[in-house]
């Protein structure tokens, strides 16, 4: 392909192309879809009659099966137009090289402790380094953590990225987070190189460390203090949800003086803590969002604006360039809203112990919603058009303008900018304006960025998902099972949430998004609600089997045939997905292992929160994933053994599924083995077995209920509870 630059003819700056292979798929989709009707028509047609036992068990899994059937239809539109995008940023630079639009880089921060600085900094230092003119880069840190240690941390950033950008630029080094580069090998280059690696290397640990020397003190030196004004905002009285607001712009790129080592100019850098007020709503990270629109476009104003979380660092320098093909191609740009990326993860082990990696979301379901043309908004690691987030419609006249700054802007210093900025953050700025509403993040959802997306589309953006083979940002993914279902909570809440407001896609999106599109948001919008029939199929087999009761046909029997089919089916082709897309054979089974517990746990309490908060018992909150463990945690997490540990009553539920399966199971054995009546039990087999693979499935929960000593096994209150709870259903089970 020519690279010719301009013309009125150019080539696009981007390509979509269909997946290759879905002909088959949908066939072999078809030959299961007729399968799961003969399961239902055996369920209507074979149902007990009243006298008989075992009819409402019966009738259970008739609407057990009925919600899997139809929960299985949504996940088929997801699979049935996949798309993949491939930008030409060789292309951009030929024609547009010294006409690039300004970007704003958002790094959204909430808690120090959470969420080490020295982790943050990191992330703001990678992107400050990317390639892109410096000029017409801002960075914006939000912290919602209001603190001093955060503020120091961005201060020593600013000093170290005029070391760091030109060194990166100069042996064009990756990735471009210090931490991230230094922790890989350097690869001996010439001397040159080998000198500065040293220098730079050495800058970086210094300033790692007094950051964490302060943070161990709690506090910060005077000496250190004297490095900027910007201290004076904090004394004794500041805390995370009681401040006033905070803006100070670290590094003003317009200023000529502000430079790097090599006398190029640095990327603007600013810190802003918004307004916190014990009685005011702050909407968590949808209202930090927020805030930094509005500041931002008082300061820089760039059309585009990245929005990262601190934990993810940028990968690709050219991340940048790559989304701006698809906002600036000539042809189908000006309806591009937002280009996201999948969260990809730094720490992600062999065989994925907590199912984090989601490689079959990221190269099939969320490629299948962008065919069609409902890519979602997953928070992080998404470009946005400045104009499509803060509310404006789609529409051909609204060709954008790539300017950068305002004039207004230019005349300003810098202390007229923070304190123009600050009157934009306060509590009281949003009360009774359309922020939150039809402007910026929408609020009220635990996932903002989920219902925030579904708006920009039905305002007729059409949105791109992009999953390039090198990762573009990278972050840190949950190392705890407590940890990984606490995020999966929210999720699935905010989710479900989502699904009964009036923004459920198939009332709102009705006519303005594709049916395949709306379906595809129900897959992930209706996770909280596959909990229910789940743990009904967890645990009503096997009680079932200790009754006698058979719900599968026999073996021997032609209705049994679909059962079969079906369950091989679809799990064969399930393995075959995960193992194309890159997941190793246990790594899939640790997919189903982690797909039980989450349904059973966080998808159960998820489902229950939100019903009473629909009914008014409860409030919205947002539980912020840790992003550091103590060291042995982290060790197991390397050797990916489960990290149980606390006495969380997720836990309880899950090891109950597990003690109980483990009971029937072995009492079904001995029907068969010991009792030497396999006729007995012949109706029983399909149950048996069904057992059988939820204890394949549990053996790390048996191990971290009785064999295991470290730090992170189950609790033995945990183990009394779950003994109680199987001794009931067992009792139950018998009278
Ligand atoms: O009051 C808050 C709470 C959180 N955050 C930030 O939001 C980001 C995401 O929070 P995290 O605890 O890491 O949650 P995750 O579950 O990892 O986040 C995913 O899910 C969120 C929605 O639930 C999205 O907002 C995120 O972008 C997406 O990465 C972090 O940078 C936080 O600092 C704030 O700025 N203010
Ligand atoms: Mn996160």
């Amino acid at each position: 392909m020519s690279e010719n630059g301009g013309g009125k003819e150019a080539l696009p700056l981007f390509e979509t192309k269909a997946a290759k292979g879905r002909d088959a798929y949908k066939l072999f989709a078809f030959t299961l879809f007729v399968g799961v009707c003969m399961i239902l028509v055996y369920r209507l047609t074979h149902m007990p009659q009243p006298e008989e036992p075992g009819r409402w068990a019966w009738i259970g899994f008739f609407m057990a099966e009925l919600w899997f059937s139809f929960y299985w239809i949504f996940t088929q539109s997801v699979r049935w137009n996949v798309v993949y995008r491939y930008p030409f940023k060789a292309r951009l630079s030929s024609r547009y090289e010294d006409k690039m639009p300004g970007v704003d880089i958002f790094v959204c921060t909430a808690d120090p402790k959470l969420e080490p600085p020295t982790m943050v900094i990191n992330t703001v230092l990678s992107v400050m380094s990317c390639n892109f003119p410096p000029e017409k880069l801002s960075i914006y840190l939000s912290d919602d953590g209001g603190s001093e240690l955060t503020f120091y941390a961005l201060v020593e950033a600013s000093q170290f990225a005029k070391h760091w950008i030109p060194f990166c630029k100069k042996f064009k080094v990756e990735p471009r987070s210090p931490a991230a580069y230094f922790a890989q090998n350097s690869g001996s280059r010439d001397i040159a190189f080998a000198q500065e690696w040293l220098a730079v290397k050495k800058l970086h640990e210094e300033m790692k460390m007094r950051i964490e020397t302060a943070i161990g003190k709690g506090s910060i030196s005077k000496d250190m203090k004297d490095l900027h004004e910007g201290f004076s905002e904090w004394n004794s009285k500041v805390t995370k949800q009681d401040h006033q607001p905070i803006v100070k712009i670290l590094i003003d790129g317009r200023n000529p003086s502000a430079v790097d080592i090599d006398g190029h100019i640095l990327p603007t850098l600013v810190y802003l803590a918004r307004e916190k007020r014990p009685q005011w709503p702050h909407n968590f990270k949808a209202g930090s969002m927020n805030a930094l629109i509005r500041v931002s476009s008082m300061i820089s104003n760039a059309p585009i604006i990245l929005n990262l979380d601190c934990d993810m660092y940028s990968n690709d320098p050219d991340a940048v360039r790559e989304a701006l093909c698809f906002f600036m191609d000539e042809k189908r740009g000006h309806e591009i809203s937002y280009v996201q990326h999948p969260q990809r993860y730094e720490n992600i082990t062999k065989n994925d112990i907590y199912s984090n990696a989601c490689n079959v979301v990221n190269k099939v379901e969320l490629a299948g919603v962008d065919g069609y043309g409902a890519a979602l908004y997953c928070g992080t690691g998404c470009f946005h058009r400045r104009d499509s987030l803060c509310g404006k419609k789609c529409s051909k006249d609204l060709k954008a303008e790539w300017s950068i700054v305002t004039d207004q802007t230019k005349k300003r210093n810098v202390n007229e900018l923070e304190e123009a900025s600050k009157a934009l953050v306060t509590c009281s700025y949003e009360k009774g304006t359309q922020w939150g509403k039809e402007m910026g993040l929408v609020y009220g959802c635990p996932v903002e960025d989920i219902v925030t997306g579904l708006t920009i589309q039905c305002r007729g953006w059409k949105p791109v998902f992009y999953n390039p083979d090198k990762a573009a940002f990278l972050g840190v993914a949950p190392n705890t099972l407590d940890i990984a279902l606490v995020q999966q909570k929210r999720w699935s809440e905010g989710m479900f949430q989502i699904f009964l407001s009036k923004y459920c896609p198939f009332i709102y999106g009705h006519g303005k998004i594709k049916l395949g599109g709306q379906m595809g948001y129900c897959v992930y919008l209706l996770w909280a609600s596959v909990s229910i029939p789940t743990l009904y199929y967890a645990m009503m087999p096997s009680i079932c089997l200790l009754r006698g009761i058979a719900i599968v046909p026999e073996v021997s029997s032609p209705w049994f045939l679909p059962f079969a089919y079906v369950f091989i089916g679809r799990n064969a082709g399930s393995l075959a997905e995960a193992l194309t897309c890159g997941d190793t054979l246990k790594g899939w089974w640790n997919v189903q292992r982690m797909w039980l517990i989450r349904r059973t746990t966080s998808y159960f309490f998820a489902f229950f929160d939100t019903i009473t908060r629909q009914l008014g018992f409860s409030e919205t909150a947002f539980a912020i994933t840790a992003k550091v463990v103590d060291d042995d945690v982290l060790k197991r997490y390397e050797q990916e053994i489960i990290e149980f540990g606390s006495s969380s009553i997720m836990f309880t539920i899950t090891s109950t599924i597990a003690l109980l399966n483990l009971f029937s199971f072995a009492w079904g054995i001995k029907r068969a083995l010991l009792d030497w009546n396999l006729r007995a039990v012949e109706h029983l087999i399909p149950q048996i077995i069904l057992c059988w693979l939820i204890v394949m499935i549990n053996i790390p929960v048996y191990q971290a209920l009785f064999f295991r000593s470290d730090k992170g096994h189950i609790p033995s209150s945990v183990m009394f509870k779950s003994i109680v709870g199987v001794s009931l259903a067992c009792l139950l089970a018998v009278c």
